[in-house]
């Protein structure tokens, strides 16, 4: 056979396939009442969109409580496979609901606040801010300096170097997060893919940036282990946190440092939060910001064990279901004028408004597998932020490139910024305002 007659044959061929799958999708498959497969995008097709063949995601607190609601949710699906560490199930990867009861009991006491907000937990962090603290003030000894703050907190001892390993790790990150959604659907072919680039291309570290993230949090671990003045422990999630809050959108600074300024300070000379609920303005700052900028907003994955209705919806057994983070903290009948910052919406909430409100507000998930970190997570957030606040002004830098578009998060997985940046400018307040309180 010629040539053409082959290229002719194989057009024809590609053709009737594709025509084939789009008959399907509309007319014969069990998701073709529900609008999709495209991009996630709720506020266009609405509350529930198949966004990949057999994987539907919802935007509405109904089905968020079908989905994740006490007193076990549906179980996870095997997307969190991807988590076992060393063949090892944590309770964050646990799929079934009984699996996850019996390891939750063993390790609960432990992420309680009454365990989290006890001095022996809280010393790490609080060592950790007065270490980045006593960098900042170094660096801004002449008044003001502008500085990445993404990578001031991650790189912790070494931030007077501009190119260091973890920016490469930031970097590598993107492409990875680009790729994700193969490597979970498809794995083999993800393999296949990357050994091929990498073999063809001189980028022989192509797609390794989540291994080089795992290796570098082992050293470090594996340091604080061995030294644990010399380093300061923290997780990724915080740094990726505290880099999120200042999202463009002033903040009320004045009115938390008031709130900040009543609370007593310790030895170390920062705040001593010693409950969860210290200082509700930062608190309201903090929430709103996560969500408008939610820290892991997506793949909560869950599974249908069987064929029914969910929210009035009929799906098939075995698909697989989540709500989409950006879409419910962005409804504007719960949050109005969703996408402004504003921290107030948090404080003047009442009764049935706060409730709906906290309904629609997941950033740290729902239900019977809400996030066990939360309080440490949220302490460290705010230990970070008020030390800060405490002694620099704070704000972007009109001269850098940071803007809230680059500050725009980079995937549903991912919560690194687009930008890869936070250049922020800050100005150490005067001594005598910065520790007025630590005197008094
Ligand atoms: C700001 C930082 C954090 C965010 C945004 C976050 C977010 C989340 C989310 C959304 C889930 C639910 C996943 C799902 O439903 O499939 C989760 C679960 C979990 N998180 Fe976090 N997390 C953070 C920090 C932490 C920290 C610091 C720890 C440990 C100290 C932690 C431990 C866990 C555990 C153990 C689970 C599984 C809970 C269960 O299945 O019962 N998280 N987290």
């Amino acid at each position: 056979m010629s040539l053409a007659a082959t290229s002719v044959w194989a057009i024809v061929f590609l053709s009737t396939l594709v025509l084939g799958r789009v008959i399907y999708a509309l007319h014969l498959s069990p998701y073709r009442h529900i609008p999709g497969p495209r991009v996630c995008k709720h506020r266009r097709y609405g509350d529930v969109v198949l966004i990949a063949p057999g994987e539907v995601s919802f935007s509405d607190a109904v089905s968020t409580r079908e989905i994740y609601g006490a007193p076990c949710g549906l179980p996870k699906s095997r997307y969190f496979n991807n988590f076992l560490a060393y063949c090892h199930r944590s309770v964050f990867c646990t799929l079934g609901a009984k699996e996850h009861q019996e390891i939750l009991k063993r390790t609960i006491a432990f992420y309680r606040p009454t365990s989290v907000f006890k001095s022996a937990m809280l010393q790490p962090v609080r060592d950790n801010v007065k270490k980045t603290l006593h960098q900042l003030a170094r660096r801004t000894e002449n008044g003001h300096a502008t500085l990445d703050i993404l990578i001031v907190y991650l790189c912790a001892q070494t931030i007077e170097h501009e190119s260091c390993f973890e920016r490469t790790i930031l970097a590598g990150w993107m492409t990875v997060e680009l790729w994700n959604n193969l490597l979970y659907n498809f794995p083999v072919a993800h393999k296949a893919i990357k050994a091929i680039f990498s073999y063809c291309s001189d980028k022989r570290d192509f797609l390794t940036a989540d291994d080089k993230l795992a290796d570098w949090n082992m050293r470090r671990v594996d340091a604080a282990l061995r030294k644990p003045e010399d380093i300061a422990v923290d997780s990724l999630l915080h740094v990726l946190s505290t880099a999120k809050t200042p999202d463009g959108e002033p903040l009320p600074k004045s009115r938390i440092r008031e709130e900040l300024s009543a609370i007593p300070l310790k030895e170390d000379g920062l705040s001593a939060f010693s409950f969860p609920q210290s200082a509700p303005i930062l608190g309201a700052c903090i929430t709103e910001s996560s969500r408008l900028h939610p820290l892991s907003s997506g793949r909560a994955e869950r599974v249908v064990p069987t064929t029914g209705a969910y929210n009035g919806i009929v799906l098939p057994a075995n698909t697989v279901v989540s709500t989409s983070t950006l879409a419910i903290h962005h409804r504007p009948e719960v949050f109005p004028d969703p996408e402004a910052y504003k921290p107030e919406r948090w404080l003047n909430a009442k009764g049935e408004v706060l409730r709906v409100i906290q309904s629609c507000y997941i950033p740290f998930g729902y239900g019977a597998r809400l996030c066990l970190g939360k309080p440490f997570a949220q302490a460290g957030i705010k230990h970070f932020i008020a030390g800060i606040l405490m002694q620099f002004e704070v704000c972007i830098d009109p001269r850098s490139g940071t803007t809230s578009r680059t500050m725009a998060q980079l995937g549903t997985q991912n919560a690194l910024p687009r930008g890869r940046r936070c250049e922020l400018l800050l100005k150490r307040l005067p001594v005598a305002c910065a520790f007025k309180q630590k005197a008094s």
